[in-house]
């Protein structure tokens, strides 16, 4: 469980997250989009205890955010591409499960495993540098996923990827996740609304529950059934659900649903 309470970073005189508040709860993916500038990294940065705070706290389960056990606790793939060099794709995804607390075997399975879910085997023995930039953020994502931990923060993770390949990440996400937090930044508000549990939005520094645009239409994974959020109504505090608990799922080409407020479920 992520628990994010009022928290306020400023760079100087600039404040660029106003009280920010979170909650994500284990098997949970929450997504957050917003515009360039809106404070998402930096929020994202204090969560995986890169940034401190000026004010609020975050909480992971019961403990207070300790940067020292960050590494066993959350597994976090940065918005920039990470540096792979000489080391193979395999080695790579491998080596980082075991920084993770993973077992040589248990890693090598989880190796085997990521590689065949996103179909990158095929580059399983070329060297980072030669990689090009979809790959280099699926082998991040991979290393990012070959962990077990409490928390999942993926900044951005499916840029650069090819349409396949994103579907097939957030599949990996889900199956991979079931017991962790996970918070996905991304500017892809159609993937955010089909995969995610719960959609949020940053502008200017705050964090709301996500105002989708009328008639969004949003291909789903199975294609049995589709995401209409149109005039959806919000609360602050509540949040679009979608995914997992299917709340917003309507027949294909169904009626546009609307949200209570109150209750949050369809009428
Ligand atoms: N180290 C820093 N010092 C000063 N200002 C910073 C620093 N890092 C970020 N900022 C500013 O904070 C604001 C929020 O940046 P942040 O990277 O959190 O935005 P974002 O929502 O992730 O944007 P994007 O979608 O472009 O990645 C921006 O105005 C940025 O210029």
């Amino acid at each position: 469980m992520l628990i994010v309470d009022e928290v306020t970073k400023a760079y100087g005189r600039k404040v660029v997250n106003h009280g920010v508040s979170l909650t994500v709860r284990p098997g949970e993916i929450a997504a957050v989009f917003g515009p360039n500038g809106a404070g998402k990294t930096t929020l994202v940065r204090q969560i995986v205890g890169l940034l401190r705070p000026n004010t609020g706290t975050i909480r992971i389960g019961a403990e207070l955010r300790a940067p020292r056990q960050m590494a066993r606790k959350v597994a976090y793939q940065p918005q920039a591409q990470i540096a792979l060099e000489s080391l193979t794709v395999r080695e790579s995804i491998h080596i980082a499960g075991m920084l993770r607390g993973l077992t040589a075997p248990a890693s090598a399975d989880a190796t085997t495993g990521l590689l065949a879910e996103l179909q990158i085997g095929d580059w399983s023995q070329v060297a980072g540098h030669r990689l090009s930039g979809g790959l280099r953020r699926l082998v991040a994502f991979a290393m990012t996923m070959n962990s077990r931990p409490e928390l999942v923060v993926l900044d951005e993770p499916t840029n650069d990827v090819d349409p396949e390949r994103r579907r097939l990440m957030w599949q990996a996400l889900r199956r991979r996740s079931e017991r962790a937090a996970v918070v996905v930044i991304t500017h892809n508000v159609h993937e955010a609304v089909a995969y995610a549990d719960t959609c949020y939005e940053m502008a200017e520094g705050r964090l709301g529950p996500a105002q989708l645009p009328g008639g969004t239409l949003v291909e789903p994974p199975d294609a049995q059934r589709v995401v209409t959020a149109a005039r959806a109504t919000y609360e602050p505090g509540t949040s679009l659900r979608t995914g997992a608990h299917g709340d917003l799922y309507l027949p294909y080409h169904g009626p546009v649903a609307e949200v209570s407020a109150e209750s949050g479920s369809r009428r």
